[in-house]
């Protein structure tokens, strides 16, 4: 197989609407994926990692995975990611995490495995929160997976209150143990990725008890099978806990404790600990203990804006093939990418996707600033990047939900079905709303560090607000939009200011009133998220021009001036009644800002697939590969869908037989009967 990434090159036997989709671009796909991948060295290895994998038989899905049982997946996981373990150290470098996590997205897809816990959630939380000494001990096993572990902290009863998680770590003076315990059905650990069936190790996270004092969360290293038999430690109940929406190629599990005794020495305290004599010592931060929910989030914009990306690719290529109905010209239909409709549908979710991925590699720039920074006892950053985190990890995750189901409806039938994979990548993608925070449980956290930031700037000390939200004490200056991005973020820097500061005035007045806080709070919650949600869209407009701003290529600045173009006036469009309200925005304004926006659509046109293409996702990727192996088929880069699509038809387990037994055991009779 050759693997093809410049946009200009044409193989033979391309489905040709593509080709001349590819021709009419006006851009080198490899060029753009320098920028949205960081640099050409990134980009170029990504391609040579996407090009050996594609030379590795055994790394490929041995049969369509939505025709195997929720065993066969797991098997069928779990045997590729042992495969790929073996041939690791010569594809990829093992020090490099987003090499890891571009070959395994590659080689797993969205099913999920038994092992992508392992290195997300369970490696991290024992670097950031485990001693020298405990590194010492467990990470070097961990990292050679010799042991396989998961992150345990949601219970049956509560996930997203972690204070009131009824898991207990109490400290035993006597034999300086922690003794877990699951003292209700509630308290069960439930949902943590990979506990289920798979892990014989896991972070627990537990309210930590010493001499009937809670100390509320902390994180523990547990041992919960024998290494030899796999077999649950005596004192441990644990099992998979179902399937679920998607992500069924791996084993979300429960998990309970009765009075299991772990060493004192398994409390991970690089910032805390207990002392010999049940004395507790303190972290440099009340919540030290949810730094790698912090570092999870801020890799979730980069992470679902590629997911969406993915989703995107498949549906805008397809929508190049895909000919219905007429316009013009009578003779030969259009490709329904050339429906105004369609773009309307699919172009802003592929700025969506850019402006994700921009604003991702920040974040997790900004998440490594922290770790130094904490790592030498500097813990001022923290309030910061978790409101940050918690904001863009809601909006992001409900907008890329928004965008995949777009890319469904815009592939028609074929979008419905399996062979189109985008259910299992919105599946996947949803799951982001509930898991690391639930999100209207994280916009209220951004909420409470903007009605602060609002008291602040109320107080006359707008000095100090952080950069972040300085806006809230800029004076109005009407825009002119005329004059591009900036008025764009003036006007947004209005809205989101203005939904804040009534936010706030509106808790206020409710307190004044003589409603207590917490009632006052719940009765502005949704102005609150509100105003998070703006806010949170401010910042990813606002990355999204810093990086088209720093780009030197012009073909590559052009096109994407285009597309943030799009992005600017379709976020814009989508607020603007907020500032329609107050007169900031004029109805003349609001018809130029559509005007911009359809004439953005036409911009884009000639570059769609291309941007798509310069993800340069393979087709394994995407399960759009039908080569030796039968896999879903729409989003294939060579467009050849229809005879890909009745092959995977034929595939089907059901038609390995004529006449099925419902047909014979029930039908059959009924039909017969009714003859009588
Ligand atoms: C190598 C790659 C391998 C494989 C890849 C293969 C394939 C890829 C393809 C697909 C994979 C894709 C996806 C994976 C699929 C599944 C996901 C799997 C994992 C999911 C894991 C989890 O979900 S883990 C559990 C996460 N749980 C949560 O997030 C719980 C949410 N709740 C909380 O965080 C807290 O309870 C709370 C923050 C909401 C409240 O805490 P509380 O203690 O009650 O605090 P408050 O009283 O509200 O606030 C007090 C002050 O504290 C401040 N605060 C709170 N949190 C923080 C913090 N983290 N940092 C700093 N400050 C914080 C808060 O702001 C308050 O401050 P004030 O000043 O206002 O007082
Ligand atoms: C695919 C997947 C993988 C997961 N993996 C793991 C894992 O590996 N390890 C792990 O420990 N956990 C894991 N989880 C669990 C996940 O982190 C929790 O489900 C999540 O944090 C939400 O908590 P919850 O289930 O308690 O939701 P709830 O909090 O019960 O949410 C229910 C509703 O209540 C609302 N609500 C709750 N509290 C408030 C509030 N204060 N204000 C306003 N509304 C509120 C929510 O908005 C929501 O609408 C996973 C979950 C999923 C779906």
């Amino acid at each position: 197989m050759t693997m093809v990434f410049l946009n200009k090159e044409i193989r033979d036997g391309d489905n040709p609407d593509l080709t001349e989709e590819r021709k009419t671009a006006t851009f080198d796909t490899n060029k753009m994926a320098e920028v949205i991948y960081g640099s050409e060295k990134l980009a170029r290895r990504r391609r040579e990692i996407s090009q050996a994998v594609s030379l590795i038989p055994e790394l490929a899905d041995s049969k369509p995975l939505p025709f195997l049982s929720r065993n066969e997946k797991i098997l069928e996981s779990t045997r590729k990611v042992t495969a790929l373990n073996e041939h690791l150290p010569r594809l990829i470098n093992m020090n490099d995490e987003d090499e890891a996590w571009h070959i395994h997205s590659e080689v797993i897809g969205f099913e999920g495995n038994p092992l992508a816990l392992h290195h997300s959630l369970f490696i991290p939380p024992l670097v950031i929160q485990g001693s020298d000494e405990q590194h010492e001990k467990w990470l070097g096993r961990a990292k050679r997976r010799e042991i396989i572990g998961c992150y345990a902290q949601t219970e049956l009863g509560h996930g997203s209150n972690i204070r009131k998680l009824e898991t207990t770590a109490t400290y035993s003076l006597s034999t300086q143990e922690f003794i877990l315990h699951t003292p209700t059905i509630n308290a069960l650990k439930w949902w943590p990725g990979a506990l289920g069936k798979s892990s014989n190790h896991a972070v627990v996270v537990a309210s930590l008890i010493i001499k009937e004092q809670n100390y509320g969360p902390h994180l523990f290293m547990v041992q919960i099978r024998d290494e030899q038999s796999h077999e649950p430690l005596p004192g441990i109940a644990v099992g998979d806990i179902g399937p679920k929406m998607a992500f069924n190629g791996a084993d979300n599990g429960f998990l309970g404790f009765n009075n299991f005794r772990i060493p004192r020495g398994n409390l991970l305290n690089r910032h805390c600990n207990v002392e010999v004599d049940g004395t507790y010592v303190r972290p440099p931060h009340d919540k030290m203990n949810y730094a790698g929910m912090i570092r999870v989030r801020s890799r979730m914009a980069a992470e679902q804006g590629t997911f969406m990306a993915q989703a995107l690719t498949i549906a805008v290529r397809y929508s190049a093939v895909r000919r219905q109905g007429f316009l013009e010209n009578k003779s030969q239909e259009v490709k329904v990418l050339d429906y105004q409709t369609q773009q309307h549908r699919l172009f802003p979710a592929i700025a969506r996707s850019y402006a994700f991925i921009f604003c991702g590699f920040e974040t997790i720039q900004k998440y490594e600033t922290l770790q130094n920074e904490m790592n030498s006892g500097n813990v001022s950053l923290m309030a910061d990047l978790h409101a940050l985190t918690s904001g863009i990890k809601s909006v992001v995750t409900y907008q890329t939900g928004e965008g995949i189901e777009q890319a469904r409806m815009a592939c028609g039938g074929h979008g419905y079905s399996m062979a189109s994979y985008i259910s299992e990548i919105y599946g996947c993608a949803i799951g982001g709303c509930t898991y690391e925070g639930e999100n209207m449980v994280m916009l209220l956290q951004l909420a409470r560090y903007l009605v602060k930031s609002v008291e602040l700037a109320m107080r006359g000390k707008p000095g100090d607000l952080g950069p972040m939200v300085a806006y809230l004490a800029y004076p109005d200056i009407k825009v002119d939009l005329v004059t591009g991005p900036e008025a764009y973020v003036k006007m947004f820097q209005h809205i989101s200011k203005r939904q804040s500061i009534k936010a706030t005035e509106k808790f206020h007045r409710k307190m004044e009133s003589g409603v207590s806080r917490d009632e006052a709070w719940n009765q502005c919650a949704v102005e609150l998220t509100r105003a998070s949600r703006l806010h949170t869209r401010l910042y990813i407009i606002e990355t999204f021009i810093r990086r088209v701003d720093s780009i030197e290529d012009l073909s590559i600045k052009m096109v994407l001036t285009d597309l943030m173009n799009l992005h600017l006036n379709y976020e814009l469009l989508d607020v603007a009644s907020y500032a329609l309200e107050d007169g900031f925005m004029s109805s003349t304004q609001m018809g130029f800002i559509k005007n911009q926006l359809y004439s953005s659509l036409e911009k884009i046109r000639p570059n769609a697939v291309s941007l798509v293409d310069s993800f340069q996702f393979s087709d394994l990727q995407l399960r759009s590969n039908l080569l030796n192996f039968l896999f879903q088929v729409l989003g294939r880069r060579d467009g050849h869908v229809y005879q890909n699509l009745f092959e995977w038809a034929k595939s089907s387990p059901l038609n390995q037989t004529e006449v099925l037994p419902s047909v014979t055991q029930y039908l059959k009779p009924m039909m017969e009967k009714a003859k009588l």
